[in-house]
C-alpha cells in the first residue's frame, strides 16, 4: 500500500554505488528529470566495504611493508605500531565524509534521492520501502544498479563470529593473530596483506593451482615467491571440505582431511549479484543461472529497463561500473546510440606487490589462433624499484604483428602503469611510438619504455 502519490521521473535509479552515481550525474546533465533509490547508503560496495577501505588499509599500512624493504638493506631499523581501532575511526570519519559529498553532489545536480529498498511492482513502476512508508515512483527509464555482495558455498558459509567475508573483516578492530583465507584471488590477496603488515600470520587456500588464477602465469609465480617470503603458507589445489566456527576458533578442513586452525577466516571466493526480491520479472527482465541480470549490447534488460555495474557481472570493477552508468545515461538521453564497446579494461591488485594488466596477454591471444610475442623489462634495473629497495617483478608486453595487445606487470607501484599501458593497448603502440616520445628520468614509467623497446621472443 503506498503512502503518498507516486511521483514520475525520466530515469529511475536503483542503486546509489558507482554505477547508479555516474548514471544519475550524466542523466542529470542530458537534461533528465533522475531520481536515485538507494537501500543503505550511498556510494555502495565501492565506498563503504570495497576499493575505498582497503586501499585506506593499505596505504596506512605502506609505511610498514617499505621500513620491512629498507631494513633488509640494513639502512633503517625498528618497528611501527598501527592502531586498528585508530584506524577503524579514520575510515569511518572518511567514508561518511565521503557519502555526505555524494549526497551534497546529487542535490546540487537537483537528482531526487529516496532512501529505502525499491522493487519494481510492474512495468514502469516501483515501490520504495522508505523509514516513513511507502512510496511509489513512475519511470520513463528504470536503470538497474544494485550491485553485488559476496558468495559463499555451501560448508564455509560466514556465520559473523569466526568465519567472516570481506565485509565482516573490513570491520575487526583487534588483529587476529592468525588468519586462513579461502580463494587466493584479489580480496584475498589485498586483506592478506594489509593483515600481513599487522602481524597476523596469513594461510592462504586457493582451489585453482595457482594465485590470482586468472593472471599472467609468470605474474602468479611472482606473487606467490613475494607471499611466501613474507612467510605465508600458501595451499593451492586444494579444495575445502567444511570452515566452521568452533570453540573461538575458525576450524577449516580440507578435502584431503588435512585440518588448518586460525583465529579467524576470510572467505575470499567472489562475488554474486543483487537480484533477489527486486521484483525484475515485473520489468520483463531475464536473470543467467547465476542470477546476473542478462542485457544485450546497449546494456538494456528489457524495453526502458537497462542494468549496469556489478549487477550485469560483465566487469565486477567500480571504473567499469561507472563508465556503463554514464554510457546507459546517454543511451536513454539519445545522446549515444551505438553498442557499449568500453575498450580494454583496466585491472590491478593492490598493497605489495602491486599488479596491473589491460588487453589480451599470450594465453588468450593464443586462444584466439593468433601467434604472439612478448618483451619484458626487469624491475631490478629500474632506480626507482632500487630506491625502494623492491626490485623484485616485471613489466611484460604480448605483442601481435609488432603491436601491443596486452600490458602486464607485478611489482612495486606499477599500478601507476596502467593508464599508460591502457592507451597503448588501445592505440596499439608500436616500438616506434615509445621511442617517440621523452619518459621522465628517473621514474617507474621508464619500466614501460624499456619493455616497449626489448627485443620479443615467442611467447
Ligand atoms: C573488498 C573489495 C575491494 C574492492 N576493490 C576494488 C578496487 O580496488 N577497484 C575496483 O575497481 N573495484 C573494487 N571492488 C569492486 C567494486 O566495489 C564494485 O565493482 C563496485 O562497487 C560496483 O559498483 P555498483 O554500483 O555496480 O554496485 P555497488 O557498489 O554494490 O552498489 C549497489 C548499491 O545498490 C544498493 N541496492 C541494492 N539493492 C537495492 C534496492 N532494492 N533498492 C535500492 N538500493 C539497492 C546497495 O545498497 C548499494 O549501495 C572491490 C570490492 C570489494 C568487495
Ligand atoms: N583491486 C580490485 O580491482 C578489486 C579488489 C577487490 C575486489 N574486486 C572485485 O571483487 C570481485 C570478487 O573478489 P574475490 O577475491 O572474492 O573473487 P576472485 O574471483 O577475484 O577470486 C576468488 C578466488 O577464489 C577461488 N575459489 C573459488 N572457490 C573456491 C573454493 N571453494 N576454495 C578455494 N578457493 C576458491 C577462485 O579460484 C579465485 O582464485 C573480483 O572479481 C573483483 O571484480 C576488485
Amino acid at each position: 500500500m503506498t503512502s503518498s502519490p507516486s511521483e514520475r521521473f525520466d530515469v529511475v535509479i536503483l542503486g546509489g554505488g558507482p554505477a547508479g552515481h555516474a548514471c544519475a550525474v550524466e542523466a542529470s546533465a542530458c537534461g533528465r528529470s533522475v531520481a536515485v533509490i538507494e537501500a543503505s547508503e550511498l556510494g555502495g560496495t565501492c565506498l563503504n566495504r570495497g576499493c575505498i577501505p582497503t586501499k585506506l588499509f593499505l596505504g596506512a599500512t605502506d609505511c610498514v611493508h617499505e621500513l620491512a624493504a629498507q631494513a633488509k638493506m640494513r639502512v633503517a631499523s625498528g618497528s611501527i605500531a598501527i592502531d586498528l581501532p585508530a584506524l577503524q575511526d579514520r575510515k569511518a570519519k572518511m567514508l561518511a565524509g565521503n557519502r555526505q559529498a555524494i549526497e551534497k553532489d546529487l542535490s546540487a545536480r537537483g537528482i531526487t534521492l529516496l532512501r529505502g529498498r525499491g522493487t519494481v511492482v510492474a512495468p514502469g513502476m516501483v515501490d520504495v520501502v522508505t523509514a516513513e512508508g511507502t512510496v511509489r515512483v513512475e519511470y520513463g527509464d528504470l536503470v538497474v544498479a544494485t550491485g553485488s555482495r559476496p558468495t559463499a558455498f555451501p560448508g564455509m558459509t560466514p556465520d559473523g563470529d569466526r568465519v567472516l567475508d570481506s565485509d565482516g573483516i573490513l570491520d575487526l578492530s583487534d588483529v587476529p593473530q592468525s588468519m586462513v583465507i579461502v580463494g587466493g584471488g584479489v580480496i584475498g590477496l589485498e586483506l592478506g596483506r594489509f593483515f600481513a603488515r599487522l602481524g597476523t600470520s596469513i594461510t592462504v587456500v586457493e582451489a585453482l593451482d595457482r594465485l590470482a588464477p586468472w593472471e599472467d602465469p609468470e605474474v602468479s609465480k611472482t606473487i606467490a615467491q613475494l607471499c611466501k617470503r613474507e612467510k605465508w603458507t600458501i595451499h593451492t589445489g586444494k579444495r575445502v571440505a567444511s570452515l566452521v566456527s568452533d570453540g573461538g576458533r575458525a576450524r577449516l578442513v580440507l578435502e584431503s582431511g588435512d585440518e588448518i586452525l586460525a583465529e579467524v577466516a576470510l572467505v575470499a571466493t567472489g562475488r554474486g549479484p543483487v537480484t533477489e526480491g527486486l521484483g525484475l520479472e515485473n520489468a520483463g527482465c531475464r536473470l543467467d543461472r547465476r542470477g546476473f541480470v542478462t542485457v544485450d549490447e546497449r546494456l538494456r534488460a528489457a524495453d526502458h529497463v537497462w542494468a549496469v555495474g556489478d549487477v550485469n557481472g560483465k566487469a565486477m570493477l567500480a571504473h567499469a561500473a561507472s563508465h556503463q552508468g554514464a554510457y546507459v545515461a546517454r543511451c536513454i538521453s539519445g545522446c549515444d546510440t551505438g553498442n557499449y564497446t568500453p575498450g580494454p579494461m583496466p585491472w590491478c591488485i593492490y598493497g605489495a606487490p602491486e599488479t596491473m594488466r589491460v588487453g589480451e596477454m599470450p594465453a588468450e591471444l593464443e586462444a584466439r589462433g593468433l601467434h604472439p610475442r612478448v618483451s619484458r623489462a626487469m624491475l631490478a634495473a629500474n632506480p626507482i624499484a632500487q630506491a625502494h629497495a623492491s626490485v623484485q617483478g616485471f613489466v611484460k608486453i604480448a605483442w601481435v604483428d609488432g603491436r601491443v595487445h596486452g600490458v602486464t606487470a607485478v611489482g612495486h607501484g606499477v599500478a601507476h602503469l596502467i593508464t599508460q599501458a591502457t592507451i597503448m593497448v588501445r592505440d596499439g603502440w608500436t616500438a616506434e611510438d615509445a621511442r617517440r616520445i621523452i619518459w621522465a628520468h628517473p621514474t617507474l614509467d621508464e619500466a614501460l619504455r624499456h619493455a616497449l623497446t626489448a627485443d620479443t621472443t615467442d611467447a
